[in-house]
C-alpha cells in the first residue's frame, strides 16, 4: 500500500527558520512512486490497469500533493543533455550569465535570474498545509535560475542548452499529457476533460535550479536554497539531481506532511517527482494538496555543501484566460474562482524581493 513501506530518512523540525538537520528519525515513505506506463504506453495495457493507476494517483495526491513517477517514457540521453549544457552555463563566468537576464524573475521572456532576486517564501499564502504562515521578510533564496521558453524567440538562449532545450521541453509536454489522461481518470472525468484549459497551449516555464556551493556565511545563515512554499498553478514535473541519490539530506528537498513533520523527497534515478500547484486545490475544493515544500541546505562541513545542485523544474498550467473553480460534485465550494494568469502573475510579483 502507498504509505506501508517503513524507511529511515530525515525529519526536521516544523519551525521554518530552522534551517540545519535537527534529529533522525524513522517516518512513513512519504511520497509514492507511481508507474504511469499504461497512459503513456496505452496497447501493452488494459482499461483495468489505467484505472488502477487513476485509484493510486488520487490516493497520492490527497495523501501527500506529490508523487514519483516512473514509466514516464522520456529518454535519459535528452535529460543528461541538459544537464549538461546547463552546468556548462551556470559554471561559467558570472557576467556570461548576466547577458542573458531579460527582467525579474517570472518575467515573459524567461532567462537568468541571479541569486538575491527570489524569496520564494514571501509567495506563501492560505494555499497548502499549514495553514498559509505568510514569509513577508523571507531571506533571498541560495538558487541562480534560467527559464527556458522555446516559445520566446526574440532573445537568444545560451548555446550550451539551446538544443537539448528545446528536446527537454519537448518530451515533457508528452509526459504532461499523459498526466491529465491520469488526473482525469483519477477524478472520474472524461478523457479529454482538461483539453479547454489547456489549449491550445499549456502554460508551461521549464526552470534550470542551480543552487551554487555555499560560502561560509551561507552555511552559517538562516537563509535556505529555496524557501517553503507552494507552487502556484497545474502540475511540477521536477527532475531531481543525480548526485544526491543515496546522499545523507536526499538533496534537500523536504514536503511538509499532513502529520506536520518534513519529510525529505528521496532521488530516484530516472524518476521525476510529480506535484500539483495551488489550481488543483480550486479544481478538488482542497481534496488534493497544493503541498508546502522547501529546498534545505546540505548539513554544514559536509561535501554536498561545497558541491553545487541542479534541478529541473517543469511548471505546467491552464492558460492565462482559464478561469479556475471547483469541479462539480466537490463543492460547497471552500475557494473562490480564479484566472489562472491573475494567480500566477501575484504570486510571481510577490515572490521578487
Ligand atoms: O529544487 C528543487 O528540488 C525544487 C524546487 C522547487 O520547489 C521549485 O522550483 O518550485
Ligand atoms: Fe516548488
Amino acid at each position: 500500500m502507498l504509505l506501508g513501506l517503513l524507511a529511515i530518512g530525515v525529519v526536521h523540525s516544523l519551525t521554518p527558520s530552522t534551517p540545519t538537520l535537527t534529529k533522525m528519525a524513522a517516518f512513513d515513505t512519504a511520497v509514492p512512486t507511481v508507474d504511469i506506463s499504461p497512459f503513456t504506453a496505452p496497447a501493452a495495457h488494459s482499461d483495468a490497469a489505467r484505472r488502477a493507476v487513476g485509484q493510486e494517483w488520487d490516493a497520492a495526491m490527497t495523501n501527500v500533493g506529490f508523487a514519483m513517477i516512473t514509466g514516464h517514457g522520456v529518454d535519459p540521453a535528452i535529460v543528461d543533455a541538459l544537464r549538461r549544457g546547463a552546468h556548462s552555463f551556470f559554471g561559467g563566468p558570472a557576467a556570461s550569465k548576466q547577458k542573458y537576464c531579460y527582467g525579474p524573475y517570472g518575467n515573459p521572456l524567461g532567462g537568468f535570474t541571479g541569486m538575491g532576486v527570489e524569496a520564494v517564501a514571501r509567495s506563501r499564502d492560505d494555499h497548502g498545509s499549514d495553514g498559509g504562515a505568510t514569509q513577508t521578510t523571507a531571506l533571498p533564496d541560495l538558487v541562480e535560475s534560467f527559464v527556458f521558453k522555446p516559445e520566446e524567440t526574440t532573445k537568444p538562449k545560451p548555446p550550451s542548452m539551446d538544443d537539448a532545450g528545446h528536446a527537454y521541453h519537448a518530451a515533457l509536454l508528452q509526459v504532461l499529457d499523459a498526466l491529465h489522461k491520469v488526473t482525469a481518470a483519477a477524478l472520474g472525468l472524461d478523457a479529454d476533460f482538461f483539453a479547454p484549459y489547456y489549449a491550445p497551449s499549456a502554460k508551461c516555464s521549464l526552470r534550470l535550479a542551480y543552487y551554487p556551493p555555499l560560502s561560509t556565511t551561507q552555511q552559517t545563515s538562516s537563509a535556505v536554497r529555496y524557501g517553503a512554499h507552494t507552487d502556484y498553478t497545474g502540475y511540477t514535473i521536477l527532475c531531481q539531481d543525480d548526485n544526491d541519490v543515496g546522499a545523507l539530506d536526499a538533496g534537500g528537498l523536504q514536503v511538509l506532511l499532513k502529520s506536520g513533520q518534513w519529510a525529505a523527497v528521496t532521488p530516484q534515478r530516472n524518476a521525476f517527482v510529480v506535484n500539483i500547484g495551488d489550481l488543483y486545490e480550486v479544481w478538488t475544493n482542497g481534496r488534493w494538496r497544493s503541498t508546502v515544500h522547501r529546498v534545505m541546505k546540505p548539513p554544514q562541513g559536509s561535501k554536498a555543501a561545497t558541491q553545487p545542485r541542479l534541478s529541473i523544474p517543469f511548471f505546467t498550467g491552464p492558460h492565462d484566460d482559464a478561469r479556475i473553480s471547483c469541479l462539480p460534485g466537490m463543492g460547497p465550494a471552500k475557494y473562490a474562482p480564479v484566472s489562472a494568469g491573475e494567480h500566477l502573475r501575484r504570486k510571481l510579483g510577490i515572490s521578487n524581493v
